[in-house]
């Protein structure tokens, strides 16, 4: 199995080119279903889960001829299959964003139910009772989520109980073949919705009220192929500047969108670093210092994003002074802090809030990855640690980050993928 070798200690330097966003990849790729015609997606990151995602279409039938410009061309007019299997669905929740748009464009779903997973429970129960509410039969079954429609969906009023990203976004693909008109009410206003919604529109979708929390949609009777490229990942690009950061770094950051990081560029100013932007780049130079310990509380967009919580708590571990983390989306994303306590952290978790009392030295110990964001947390937490950080599990890290150790090793750090 991968491992992540870390000998920490170098300060960062230098410039990297920021991959596609895969949590907008994702639903994009699935609103290929929505139509007969070629689709062709752009600025694909080089990722797990988008392999996952390609291998799920690939087992419904549909072929995805995948360019080396990191761009994919998918037909879904091949389907012979409705089926996300629990084998693929286990390893990517997103498996789920399937659903709405193949009960709306085939009638018809079978869906593994995902499960909880280590960050929290995360139901999907908005997701089926939105598209119940349009019309849809639905029946949970065996761990499957059965879906049948007799003719087109039917347009509705749907309001979110809770703010849901891929409820949205499933339920915004399956409004735009509906029979009239959808109000999606308290929906998610995450960039990745809206770089969805900006794909369909694409397509053909008549969508009002993107980037709101009130998206209105008035359904078509057909949906065109288009070509449509990636918005820029703004957590991987987080994540970068969270790596410079706590190594005292100074990098720039290409082919991102600074308009998309607002909250985590001002907690990243109040800890103290020099950043500057340009339309498609961002600079971070902390000059050797260590940064001041910030608070957060995580919200969704555009409140600061869950995504980066476990990397500022990082930053925090090395900082000077105590800094608070406030987790309100998920109930137990702090896997990564026993890990960190391993490292030398002091943290002090009690329910949904976890206080860091920043240290000037982390000293290198062999740590599990348990998560995605936490894995990028404890290679941070490695790559400023004194000594050797040897990161176990890194397929959690493969899913999101695309050649992270090539990255970090053009900024200078040491570090290297290893088979023991
Ligand atoms: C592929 C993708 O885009 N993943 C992102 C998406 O996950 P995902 O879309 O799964 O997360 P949600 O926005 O749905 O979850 C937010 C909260 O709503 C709850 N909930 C959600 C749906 C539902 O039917 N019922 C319910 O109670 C969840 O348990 C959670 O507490 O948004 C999260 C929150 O920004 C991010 O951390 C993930 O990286
Ligand atoms: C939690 C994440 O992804 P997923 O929703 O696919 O688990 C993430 O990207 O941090």
């Amino acid at each position: 199995m991968d491992k992540l070798l870390i000998n920490g200690g170098t300060r960062l330097a230098g410039e990297i080119r920021i991959s596609g966003a895969k949590n907008a990849a994702l639903p994009i790729i699935a609103s290929a279903l929505l139509t007969k015609e070629f689709q062709t997606i752009r600025n694909l990151p080089h990722l797990q889960d988008i392999t996952t995602m390609l291998e799920l279409l690939g087992c419904m039938g549909i072929q995805a001829i995948i360019g080396e410009d990191m761009s994919v061309e998918i037909c879904a007019g091949q389907i012979n299959d409705f089926t996300a299997p629990y084998s693929l669905v286990k390893t990517m929740r997103a498996s789920i964003l399937v659903l709405g748009p193949l009960v709306a464009h085939f009638g018809q779903a079978r869906v593994s139910l995902p499960g909880g997973c280590a960050i929290g429970s995360r139901p999907v129960d908005l997701h089926i009772k939105g598209l119940e509410a349009m019309g849809a039969e639905i029946r949970v079954e065996d761990g499957y989520i059965n879906a049948r429609t007799n003719g087109r969906l039917k347009g509705a009023k749907i309001f979110f109980d809770t703010v849901t990203v891929t409820g949205t976004e499933n339920l915004l693909m399956a409004a735009t073949l509906a029979e009239g008109t959808t109000v999606l009410e308290n929906a998610a206003k995450e960039p990745e919705v809206v770089d969805l919604a900006k794909c369909l529109i694409a397509m053909g979708a008549d969508i009002e009220g993107v980037g709101t929390d009130r998206i209105v949609v008035h359904g078509v009777e057909a949906l065109k192929g288009c070509e449509y490229a990636i918005l820029p990942d703004r957590i991987e690009t987080g994540t970068y500047l969270v790596a410079a950061a706590v190594t005292g770094g100074c990098v720039k950051l290409k082919n991102t969108d600074p308009s998309l990081l607002d909250a985590v560029l001002i907690k990243l100013r109040e800890s103290g670093a020099h950043i500057e932007t340009g339309e498609d780049w961002i600079s971070l130079d902390m000059q050797g210092r260590r940064p001041k310990a910030v608070d957060v509380l995580t919200a969704p967009y555009p409140a600061f994003p869950t995504d980066m919580q476990a990397q500022f708590t990082v930053l925090n571990a090395v900082a000077e002074g105590t800094g608070t983390v406030i987790e309100t989306v998920f109930e137990n994303r702090f896997m990564h802090i026993q890990e960190l306590t391993r490292l030398g952290a002091d943290c002090q978790v009690s329910g949904n809030t976890v206080v860091i009392k920043g240290k000037e030295l982390l000293t290198g110990a062999p740590v599990m990855a348990t998560d995605l964001r936490a894995s990028a947390s404890l290679v941070l937490a490695g790559l400023v640690a004194e000594g050797q950080t040897m990161v176990d599990r890194v397929y959690h890290i493969d899913r999101g980050y695309e050649c992270i150790e090539e990255k970090l090793q053009n900024l200078g750090a040491s570090i290297q993928r290893v088979n023991i």
